[in-house]
């Protein structure tokens, strides 16, 4: 058996980034910029007033001084000619600076009569000016590649960038097979279960911004499975759920051959998610996960969010790791490494007591996995460790 990482190697190995394609701005939220972008301005492209106030030159300000307001400006409405030292330009936020003026004084610090202004004893030192290219200048580079944020959205947009370069996203197909597994909603015989680490993993899929392709339930049976892998076309990634193991009806493997699937590794060293194998199946990966419930979902969190961050041209991660201390003491570990479900809370990490591979109310508890070493001895709370936030 292969360890994680030598299996996180090889699946690596196995995935290139896609292409870009353009999209329009308003479907950039949660795409990966594929190049990288530059700003087509300024911005803002004048000296801007930050306040509603009154544009003048600093140099004439004194306590009590009078100024003749002689024009305004709003935002999108500039005040175009010059101001001279004791004339003042009624202004609002956002408006264009009038040439002449380097200052706005806030409305509060002065009194109004007519069109006279009287500076306040406390006529405000802040000039309340917004200088040209302040927030960004015509040419700065956002780079790529770059996994966007609304944040980021928002800034593409006040660069006038109105289609945006991304990774294209993958497609993922996903075909569960069991001749126990019947679809949410329907009405399952007496030795069925419903099936569901596929709506999990196409969950997760689309979470991580690939596309899932939810395939009909493969059955214990070598045409079934033969069906489900031609269903599975034009997938960039085929990802089979169950069949994995070493039982009779466990076909995934003997049917990918037939199709003529080239194996990369089977079996590896974990817990839970032991039966997973990967390999190349004409232009798509192929990823075969076991079918036990938690132990499908672990792996879509160990190695199938990677992979698929691998293909959006975010790099060849594995999933990221922090040290937090443990909060309750934790039972020495086996020849495999095991990723626990965990709580992390303000007192630290709490490893469940329950780990059967099959319970996914205990799943659903957890925040994290806790990831013990192949043969890590009983560590006390308070001990650090290492976890991946799910
Ligand atoms: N003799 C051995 N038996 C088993 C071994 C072993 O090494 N020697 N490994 C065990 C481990 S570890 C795992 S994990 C499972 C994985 O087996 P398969 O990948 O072949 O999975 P299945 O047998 O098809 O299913 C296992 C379990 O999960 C349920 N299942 C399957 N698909 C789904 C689904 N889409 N949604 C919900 N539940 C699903 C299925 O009904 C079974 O209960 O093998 C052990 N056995
Ligand atoms: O590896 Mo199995 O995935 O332990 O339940």
């Amino acid at each position: 058996m292969i360890s994680v990482d030598e299996a996180l190697s090889h699946l690596f190995a196995l995935v290139a980034p896609l292409e870009a394609e353009e999209v329009p701005l308003i479907s950039a939220h949660g795409r990966v910029l594929a190049r990288d972008v530059s700003a087509t301005r300024n911005q803002p492209p004048f000296a801007a007033s930050a306040m509603d106030g009154y544009a003048v030159n600093a140099q004439a300000i004194a306590p009590g001084r009078t100024f003749d307001v002689i024009g305004e400006a709003a935002a999108g409405h500039a005040w175009v000619g010059t101001v001279g030292p004791s004339q003042a330009v009624r202004i609002f936020t956002g408006a264009p600076l009038p040439d002449g003026t380097d200052h706005v004084i806030i409305q509060e610090n002065v009194t109004r009569t007519g069109d006279t202004i009287t500076l306040d004893d406390s006529a405000n030192d802040t000039a309340y000016v917004r200088p040209a290219g302040a927030d960004f200048k015509m040419g700065d580079v956002i780079p790529a590649p770059r996994l966007l944020t609304p944040s980021d959205v928002a800034l593409l947009a006040s660069m006038n960038i109105a289609i945006v370069p991304v990774t294209r996203r993958p497609t993922v197909a996903i075909i569960a097979t069991g001749d126990e597994l019947v679809q949410p909603g329907e009405a399952p015989g007496p030795d069925q279960i419903i099936a569901s680490n596929s709506y999990g993993l196409a969950a997760l899929i689309n979470q991580l911004g690939a596309v899932p392709r939810l395939l009909p339930i493969a059955r214990d049976n070598r045409a079934s499975l033969a069906l489900a892998f031609d269903l599975a076309a034009g997938a960039d990634l085929i990802v089979t759920i169950g069949g994995a193991s070493v039982g009779d009806h466990d076909l995934v493997g003997d049917v990918a051959a037939d199709k003529g699937m080239d194996r990369s590794f089977y079996k590896v060293a974990m817990r839970p998610g032991k039966p997973l194998m990967a390999g190349r199946l004409g232009t798509a990966t192929m990823i075969g996960l076991p079918g036990n419930p938690v132990s499908a979902m672990v792996c879509g969190h160990v190695f199938l969010a990677p992979v698929i961050r691998k293909m959006l041209g975010l790099g060849a991660h594995p999933a990221p790791r922090e040290n937090h201390p443990l909060a309750k003491d934790a039972p020495a570990n086996g020849p495999r490494e095991h990723y626990m479900r965990a709580h992390l809370g303000p007192e630290g990490v709490t490893i469940f007591d329950r780990q059967d591979s099959a319970l996914l109310t205990v799943l659903a508890d957890a925040n994290c996995l806790a990831v013990r070493p192949i043969n890590d001895p009983a560590r006390p709370s308070r001990d650090h460790i290492a976890i991946i936030r799910l």
